[in-house]
């Protein structure tokens, strides 16, 4: 069972992102005479995010998490749903006329899982962060320098690192470059998709305290992508367990946590790893 009618179980304030009802289906062709795979990745699920709040995504492999990260941000778009952001639609597909507003024109930023292959190894850090702002092609080349340095030097690296590579850095290092090149678009939405699971436990949680600080400063959102509860119980206000394309739970984390009313969270607390 579904529960994507409840989703403003926040603070009663009008969430910041709301999206509602999205409905994904990949189709994938078959080989020779089969018939096309379908695979339902989103049925119908609803989510809100208020002002400067971290909602966790968790669910299994497979239960859709990186697609719904990939359809709010706009690297995909949904078969059904609405998602507007301070009451702008950014996508509408439920009428005759679809709207999806292009993914640099939403005010969502986006980090990855991996942030080696997340960045082109031939361009130079300060290439790298400042590719959002090059191409919005508002800022001269001396306060895109500026912003560079400013952002490299807010996420724990040096303003000198901006003439390095990719390869020069540890994982910890790439992901913190990753987070500065989302955040210099100053987007009032973040979505990090499992943006630490790729790196060693004391890592993690420095990557972890530093977007804690970063929300703080800089007043965005996230939506934290994840298959580890340890990692939502840590970071989230709140949180929405998924399976198979649905929303089976959703809540404060600290309730969801302590009294977990559906099996499959359940099963997900006794499995996962909690940092
Ligand atoms: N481009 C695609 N083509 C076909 N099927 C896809 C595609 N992307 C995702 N799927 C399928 O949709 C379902 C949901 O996938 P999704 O990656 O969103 O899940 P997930 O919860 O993020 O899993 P993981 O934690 O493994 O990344 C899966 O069954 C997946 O195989």
């Amino acid at each position: 069972m579904s529960v994507s009618s409840d989703v403003t179980q926040n603070d009663g304030a009008t969430p910041l992102l709301c999206v509602r009802g999205i409905t994904k289906t990949f189709v994938r062709s078959a080989r020779l005479f089969g018939k096309p795979v379908e695979t339902v990745a989103l049925q119908n699920l609803s989510v809100d995010v208020s002002d400067g709040e971290i909602l966790g995504i968790v669910g299994e492999s497979g239960s859709g998490k990186t697609t719904l990260g990939r359809i709010i941000v706009g690297l995909d778009e949904p078969d059904k749903g609405q998602i507007t952001m301070a009451g702008r639609v950014l996508v509408d597909c439920d009428g005759e006329n679809r709207t999806v507003v292009h993914a640099s024109k939403r005010g969502i930023g986006m980090i990855f899982q991996d942030p080696y292959s997340s960045l082109n190894p031939r361009m130079s850090i300060r290439s790298l962060v400042s590719e959002g702002l090059q191409i919005a092609g508002t800022l001269g080349r001396r306060e895109i320098n500026d912003q560079v340095e400013q952002f490299l030097t807010m996420v724990g690296l040096r303003a000198s690192d901006a003439d390095k590579y990719p390869h020069q850095f540890s994982g910890g290092q790439r992901q913190r470059i990753g987070i500065a090149r989302a955040l210099i678009m100053h987007p009032k939405v973040l979505i990090a998709d499992e943006a630490v699971s790729a790196l060693d436990v004391s890592v993690q949680m420095q990557v972890l305290n530093l977007l804690l600080d970063l929300r703080d400063k800089l007043k965005f959102a996230m939506i934290f992508i994840t298959h580890n509860i340890g990692v939502v119980e840590y970071l989230c206000d709140r949180v929405v367990v998924m399976s198979q394309g649905e929303a089976v739970e959703r809540g404060e984390t600290h309730a969801v946590i302590d009294s977990p009313a559906h099996e499959y969270t359940r099963s997900l607390l006794e499995a996962v790893p909690r940092i």
